[in-house]
C-alpha cells in the first residue's frame, strides 16, 4: 500500500493506493472519525454496482455505519443537472444531514457527479473518493466537481476536495479496454506537463500497462497521482499554474461536447487534443520531433491523434470559445515546450487552431 498526501493545509488529506481496499472502507472511515450517526450516501453506476457496491455497503454496514446507495446510469450523460437532482432526491430521502458521507465508487463521471452533489448538499458535506477506473486517479485528485451543460463540459461545479481517496486497484482488473487505454491518457499527461523520465517509462512499459501488469500500474498511478497532488497543493484553484492539467483539455472538451457526450471518451478527445496543442507547438517553431514524439507516445496505447473528417471546424471552434480558460477574448492553450515540459499561451490565433484541425484531418486520410 502506497499513501501519497494532497497538501493543502487543512483542507489536506490522504490518497492510499493499494488491494483489497474497498473491504477495509469501514476501517478507513473509522480512521478518519467519520461519524455513524448519520446516514452515508453510495453514489455509483450501473456497471460498477453490480461488481462492487456489496462489498462496500457490507465493509461500511460491518462497521456500524447505515448506508443508502443511488445507482446512475453508467456513461458521462449523467453528469447532468438532471441526474444530479436524483442523486439530491435520494439525499434528502435518505436523511442525509450536514455531517453525512457522500461517496463516489467509479470513475470519474461518478467521482464528479457525487462530488458536486456532496459540494452542493446543505451547502457542503463530507466527500470520500473510491476511484474504480485508470482515469480516476486523476479525477479523485483536486477536487474539481462538476456536471457538464449541453454546450459546454464541466460548467457546472465548485471545488470541493475529499476527505480521503481510497483507490483500491484490484477494481482495475475489471475495465474494458478501451477504458484502459482512455484512461492510460491521462497517465501520459502527466508525463508530459510534468516529467519526461516518467513519459519515457510510459512509453517503455506500454505493454506492461495496457495488461494491466499490478506492478507497472502501481508505478504509474503513484507517478500520476503525485505529479496531480503536487500541482493541485500549488494552485488550489487554478489561478496559474493548475491550467497545465489542462494540456489536450482545450480542443478535447470541445470534440466532446460537439460529440453528444458520448462519441469519444474524455481520454480519447484529450488524446486528440494533445497530439494538436503538439502540432500548434511546431507550427509555432519547435522541433517536429516534439509532435512525432507525442504522437508516437499515444499511438503506442491505440490512442486516437487524428481529427475525424465528419467534425465541422466552425463547431469545434465555437464550442472552444466556451472553454472556462476562454478570457479577454484569448483562448489560453497549453502547449509543449519539450516532453515534459509545457507553457500556458493566451495568444494563439484561431487560424492557427484550424489550420492544425485540418492538418489532423489530412493526416487521419493517411492512416
Ligand atoms: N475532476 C477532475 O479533475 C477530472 C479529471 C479527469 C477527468 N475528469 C472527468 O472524468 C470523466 C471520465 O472518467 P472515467 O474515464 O473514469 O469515466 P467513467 O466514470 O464513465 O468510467 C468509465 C466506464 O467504466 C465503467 N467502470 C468504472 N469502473 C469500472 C470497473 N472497475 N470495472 C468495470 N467497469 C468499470 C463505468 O461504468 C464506465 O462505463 C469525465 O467526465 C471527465 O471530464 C475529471
Ligand atoms: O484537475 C484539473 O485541474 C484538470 O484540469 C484535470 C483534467 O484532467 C480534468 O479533465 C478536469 O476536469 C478539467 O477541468 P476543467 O476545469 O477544464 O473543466
Ligand atoms: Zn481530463
Amino acid at each position: 500500500m502506497r499513501t501519497l498526501n494532497v497538501d493543502l493545509g487543512e483542507r489536506s488529506y490522504p490518497i492510499y493506493i493499494g488491494g483489497g481496499l474497498l473491504d477495509k472502507a469501514g476501517e478507513y472511515f473509522e480512521q478518519h472519525g467519520l461519524t455513524k450517526k448519520s446516514p452515508v450516501l453510495i453514489v455509483t453506476d450501473t456497471n460498477v454496482a453490480p461488481l462492487y457496491l456489496i462489498k462496500v455497503e457490507g465493509a461500511l454496514s460491518d462497521s456500524g455505519y447505515t448506508v443508502v446507495s443511488k445507482i446512475v446510469k453508467s456513461g458521462e450523460k449523467s453528469k447532468s443537472l438532471q441526474v444530479f437532482e436524483e442523486v439530491m432526491t435520494t439525499a434528502i430521502e435518505g436523511g442525509l444531514d450536514r455531517r453525512s458521507v457522500v461517496v463516489a465508487l467509479g470513475g470519474g463521471v461518478v467521482g464528479d457527479l457525487a462530488g458536486y452533489v456532496a459540494a452542493a448538499y446543505m451547502r457542503g458535506v463530507t466527500f470520500v473518493q473510491m476511484p474504480t477506473t485508470i482515469l480516476a486517479h486523476d479525477s479523485s485528485v483536486g477536487g474539481k466537481v462538476a456536471v457538464n451543460h449541453p454546450l459546454a463540459k464541466n460548467m457546472i461545479g465548485a471545488f470541493h476536495q475529499p476527505e480521503m481517496v481510497l483507490y483500491d486497484v484490484d477494481t482495475l482488473q475489471s475495465l474494458p479496454d478501451r477504458e484502459v487505454r482512455a484512461g492510460l491518457s491521462e497517465m501520459i499527461k502527466h508525463g508530459l506537463i510534468w516529467d519526461a523520465a516518467f513519459a519515457k517509462w510510459c512509453g517503455e512499459h506500454t505493454q506492461d500497462l495496457l495488461n494491466l501488469d499490478p506492478e507497472a500500474l502501481g508505478y504509474g498511478l503513484t507517478m500520476g497521482c503525485s505529479v496531480k497532488a503536487k500541482v493541485v497543493s500549488t494552485d488550489e484553484t487554478e489561478q496559474g499554474l493548475r491550467a497545465i492539467l489542462n494540456l489536450g483539455h482545450t480542443i478535447g472538451h470541445a470534440l466532446e461536447a460537439i460529440g453528444g457526450y458520448g462519441e469519444f471518451l474524455h481520454g480519447e478527445a484529450i488524446s486528440i487534443g494533445m497530439a494538436a496543442a503538439a502540432l500548434i507547438a511546431v507550427n509555432r517553431g519547435r522541433d517536429r520531433e516534439l509532435y512525432n514524439e507525442t504522437v508516437k507516445l499515444l499511438q503506442g496505447f491505440g490512442l486516437p491523434t487524428v481529427m475525424p473528417n465528419h467534425l465541422d471546424e466552425n463547431k469545434i471552434i465555437s464550442a472552444m470559445m466556451h472553454d472556462k480558460k476562454f478570457k479577454e477574448n484569448q483562448i489560453v492553450f497549453i502547449l509543449p515546450v519539450s516532453i515534459g515540459k509545457v507553457e500556458i499561451v493566451s495568444d494563439v490565433k484561431l487560424e492557427e487552431v484550424v489550420s492544425v484541425i485540418r492538418e489532423l484531418k489530412k493526416e487521419g486520410q493517411h492512416v
